[in-house]
């Protein structure tokens, strides 16, 4: 099977990068190959660019920017409708490149397109709606006015784990507020971030509004992306490590910055839970990609009094999932995306039960081989394993035991990550004190899927800056700009 047979348009498929409204091979004309997580085949050959097509492509983005900030924002906003409905229309072939080259099934990448078109019709509605303040004046003689206006070149470093939607998530506010983006996607995941580019041109995306600088030499484009003036904002979503570095690069610059890095969710279950609403939550968030999202359950913490009955519901929902690739069927989990993330799940799993943790379900690679491993669950986990410090980032749920309300905070808060928490409990008075004191970003309440590109994404502590979707993250590529009117009395 070639992916292009998979195809209905199989001009979606492309392997050059995007520069100022041109294919392009790349000054150096090297090619990197996409493979197949799932086989390891080579799914293509695509253009490996350097640090000169990283300056070209920020040069097109800074030429283009004059005009595109003119338009009226009502111009921009029908621009990027028509995209949003050209992804939707081409749903099935997205999918299907997305899955080949990530992994995921191919209905989790079908929900992935519709999430990222989702960001694009969002953000074309709200283009309209970026409004400033008239600010009562404590002067007789001047009037105090703000505006917004866009920050200017964008750049956007986007991971594998969601090819389509951390780039729309980014790219959708960006073009809204007038802002021109150059895209650095995923080495492992680029040909969703191209089939993206051939849509938006298709829409009507001016020449050098939006680029693609593919390669798999990460540190030279980011390099470049950090280190150019015309720059004005980076958005990265990555890892934590990686995000850290980014910001260093920026310093020199003083880029606006906004990161969404990585997390260590807590999931709690509390004695007062409907078990098996928890346990559906607990699917749907530690297992959704095969445990690789940064928003994703990394620690089932639950009450003693329901820890067994709760571990024995999970194991056996756990024991029903399907494993296997995207296109072998009905599959509830894929591939991890590399040996190294398979390896990182093997050493988090060898690490507890070699402190005594017990495996329930799994715990082993996946007779599959290559990069899959079985969904697992442990119990008996505490504080002193790897796996309550990082991320594992996949099909890995580990059950810690608690006592007490006072209990499952502290162990919650114990992280210096603080992006997703989720807790089940049906006490109104608990759950207000709970999603108080939790130290994250955003709080799922007797709910596993918080993602939605109407509320705002993000992390507090190590993990991040800033908002994605909603109406904030439209503000996070504008700039508020104050006017003073004075000589009224002149
Ligand atoms: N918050 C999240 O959603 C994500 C979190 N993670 C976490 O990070 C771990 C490692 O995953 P990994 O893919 O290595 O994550 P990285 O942070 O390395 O990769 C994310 C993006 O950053 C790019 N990148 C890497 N190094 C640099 C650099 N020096 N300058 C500029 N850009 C750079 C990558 O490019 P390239 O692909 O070419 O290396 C990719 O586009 C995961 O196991 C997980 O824990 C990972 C992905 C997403
Ligand atoms: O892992 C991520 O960074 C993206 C999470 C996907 C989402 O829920 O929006």
């Amino acid at each position: 099977m070639t992916i292009t047979t998979l195809l209905n348009d199989p001009a979606l498929l492309q392997t050059r990068a995007y520069i100022d409204g041109e294919w392009v091979a790349g000054e150096a004309a090297a090619n990197f190959a996409v493979r197949n997580p799932a086989s390891g085949d080579s799914i293509a050959e695509v253009a490996s660019c350097n640090a000169a097509d990283t300056r070209r492509a920020i040069e097109a983005a800074e030429a283009a920017l004059p005009a595109w900030r003119a338009l009226p924002a009502k111009q921009r906003a029908q621009i990027l409708r028509r995209w949003f409905e050209l992804l939707l229309q081409h749903q099935e072939d997205l999918a299907q490149i997305l899955s080949l080259e990530q992994g995921k099934p191919l209905p989790e990448s079908r929900g992935e397109i519709a999430y990222g078109a989702s960001f694009i019709e969002w953000f074309a509605e709200e283009a309209k709606r970026a409004y400033g303040d008239v600010i009562p004046s404590p002067f007789g003689d001047r009037r105090l006015v703000t505006i917004k206006q866009p920050i200017g070149v964008v750049a956007a470093i986007t991971p594998w784990n969601f090819p389509n939607a951390m780039i729309t998530r980014k790219v959708g506010p960006a073009l809204a507020a007038g802002c021109t983006v150059v895209v650095k996607p995923a080495a492992e995941t680029p040909l969703s971030a191209l089939a993206l580019a051939v849509l938006a041109e298709r829409a009507g995306v001016p020449a050098g509004v939006l680029n693609i600088v593919t390669g798999e030499r990460a540190s030279e484009i980011g390099g470049e992306l950090t280190r150019h003036p015309a720059v004005r904002k980076l958005s990265f979503t990555g890892s934590t490590r990686i995000g850290k570095l980014l910001m260093e690069q920026c310093a020199g610059t003083v880029k606006k910055l906004g990161l969404e890095l990585g997390g260590n969710a807590p999931f709690i279950v509390f004695d007062d839970a409907d078990l098996d609403a928890a346990v559906q939550g607990t699917l749907a968030s530690k297992f959704r990609n095969t445990g690789q999202t940064c928003v994703c359950a990394n620690r089932l913490l639950v009450q003693d009094g329901v820890y067994d009955a709760f571990a024995d519901k999970l194991a056996a929902a756990v024991r029903k999932m399907q494993v296997g690739a995207a296109h072998s069927g009905e599959v509830q989990q894929g591939p991890l995306i590399n040996e190294k993330a398979v390896a990182k799940v093997a050493e988090h799993v060898a690490d507890a039960v070699s402190q005594g943790a017990k495996v329930l379900t799994g715990g082993a690679p996946h007779p599959l081989g290559g990069n899959f491993y079985q969904p697992t669950v442990l119990t008996e986990v505490s504080e002193h394993m790897l796996v309550a410090h990082e991320e594992t980032f996949g099909p890995l749920a580990p059950l810690f035991r608690f006592q007490d309300e006072a209990d499952a905070i502290r162990l919650a808060n114990a992280t210096e990550f603080g992006l997703a928490a989720y807790f089940y409990s049906r006490d109104v008075g608990r759950i207000w004190r709970v999603a108080e004191a939790i130290e994250a970003g955003m709080v799922g309440i007797n709910e596993g899927l918080i993602s939605t590109e109407v509320a705002p994404f993000g992390g507090i502590k190590q993990s991040g800056l800033g908002r994605e979707g909603s109406r904030y993250g439209l503000e996070d590529f504008m700039e508020i700009k104050y006017l003073c009117f004075g000589g009224l009395n002149s």
